[in-house]
């Protein structure tokens, strides 16, 4: 999953000019003409494949737009749940293509429409749908198994440690279902999520919702790396798709390396808010925003010189210590303090608002792919909360981690490998 599909057929795209201004409804009337006024469907270039060994969304050139959402299941009928996870399955692969929920089907003028419609005329826009299962899926608050998943939860879905510093909002945290819509259009993606929530009425509850602004993250080589909120380039040292080893080494998970065969071509999500003090960032001089980072602000090559791309030089040595500093975050979380390991940082910028004492509720929305948390996460996470410069800046106000599950062929459902397996 995650490549660029050329087909597709889009309701929302006919050639009455959606999207197209004046020229698509001239091109719109003749197209109608020679149809014996019949309109022929347009098929929609912005999509992500929806099927394939692995799920949209995590290596998929990252998009600009987010909308992340935390369900908790309501019911505890395995019954109805499977049958969300069908109709949603339907749901994604329809709207991935630029299509309605539904279909052509609009259903009856005397029910609600098959779809919210907003979307309507916006095309896929790349549009992307990831779904994971947290911890809480399989146990209960007691250790009770759920939904007769005795036995599947992976050993790797732990419930991730308190962290030093952690100001973590538990209604902003964990949830049974994550569900990641990523697009180029916010519309689209908040579109889809809307429309997932609303097949979900009376079967799950949202339990908290995040909207992501920007990306922060560059996942393919050909991609501009962006900038996060602090104003740096961010991304630059990210597992690209392109680098097949590094992914199969950090990010999905084999059947050699789970002990649930059902999550082997999966992935765990970890996802933290993380509000950034902006407004004391901006009021640092550059010099220390830069010995904060490790890197400089306008290129983004490390200290020790060079160009973005160039490897840290952790041994040369500045005016007072080494020149990157040892508690910037890049010394304190580069691949060589942590036995080699990488992770597939997918983030968005966001904002919230302010917060009533003047100050912008603004941050990222960190999210990444790993193999597994307790070898890929946690390690980095714990020498970040000791040890990093940053955390003079940041404030994690949510935490979560999600299995992933492998990617599905037409005619499967999203976790059907869990729950037939
Ligand atoms: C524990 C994992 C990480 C968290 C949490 C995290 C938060 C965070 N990061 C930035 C800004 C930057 N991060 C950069 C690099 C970088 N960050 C992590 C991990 C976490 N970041 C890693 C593993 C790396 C790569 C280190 C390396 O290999 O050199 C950078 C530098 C550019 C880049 O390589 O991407 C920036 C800038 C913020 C603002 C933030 C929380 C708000
Ligand atoms: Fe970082």
């Amino acid at each position: 999953m995650g490549e660029e599909k050329k087909a597709g057929i889009s309701r929302r795209l006919l050639l009455t000019g959606a999207g197209a201004g004046g020229a698509g409804l001239a091109v719109g009337a003749l197209a109608a003409a020679a149809f014996g006024g019949q309109l022929p469907e347009k098929q929609a270039t912005d999509t992500i494949e929806f099927y394939g060994e692995h799920q949209a969304g995590i290596t998929t050139e990252a998009q600009d737009r987010m909308h992340i959402v935390g369900f908790d299941v309501t019911t505890q009928d395995r019954g109805k749940l499977v049958a969300l996870l069908r109709d949603w399955t339907a749901a994604i692969e329809q709207m991935a293509a630029g299509q309605p929920v539904g279909g052509a089907d609009t259903g009856s003028y005397d029910a609600p429409p098959a779809d919210t419609g907003e979307a309507e005329g916006l095309g896929a826009a790349h549009l992307t749908v990831t779904v994971g299962f947290g911890r809480s899926l399989f146990l209960d608050e007691h250790g009770k198994p759920r939904f007769g998943l005795q036995g599947k939860l992976p050993e790797a879905l732990i419930e991730l440690p308190h962290f030093s510093g952690d100001m973590v909002e538990e209604q902003r945290s964990g949830g049974d279902i994550v569900v990641q819509a990523c697009a180029n259009d916010p519309q689209v993606a908040v579109h889809a999520i809307r429309n997932l929530s609303r097949l979900g009425f009376g079967t799950v509850r949202v339990r908290f919702s995040q909207i992501g602004f920007g990306r922060t993250a560059k996942t393919t080589q050909a991609q501009q790396t962006p900038r996060n909120l602090f104003g740096f380039k961010d991304g630059t040292a990210n597992i690209l798709a392109e680098d097949a080893d590094a992914l199969a080494k950090h990010v999905w998970v084999g059947k050699d390396s789970t002990d649930q065969p059902w999550m082997a071509g999966g992935t765990y999500m970890v996802a933290r808010r993380i509000r950034m003090q902006i407004e004391t960032w901006d009021r640092s001089a550059l010099r220390e925003q830069e010995n904060v980072v490790g890197r400089i602000k306008s290129t983004g090559a490390p200290l020790s010189g060079g160009e973005e791309f160039s490897e840290p030089d952790f041994a040369m040595a500045g005016s007072a210590g080494p020149i990157i500093p040892v508690d910037s975050h890049v010394a304190v979380l580069h691949p060589s303090a942590h036995n080699g390991v990488q992770m597939l940082r997918r983030g968005f910028n966001y904002t919230d608002g302010s917060d009533g004492l003047g100050r912008l509720d603004a941050g990222l929305f960190f999210i990444a792919f790993v193999i597994d948390a307790r070898t890929h996460f946690v390690p980095l996470q714990k020498a970040m909360s000791a040890n990093d410069a940053m955390n003079e800046y940041l404030r994690h106000t949510s935490s979560g981690l999600y299995a992933i599950p492998p990617g599905i062929q037409p005619g499967q459902y999203l976790g059907q490998q869990l729950f037939e397996s």
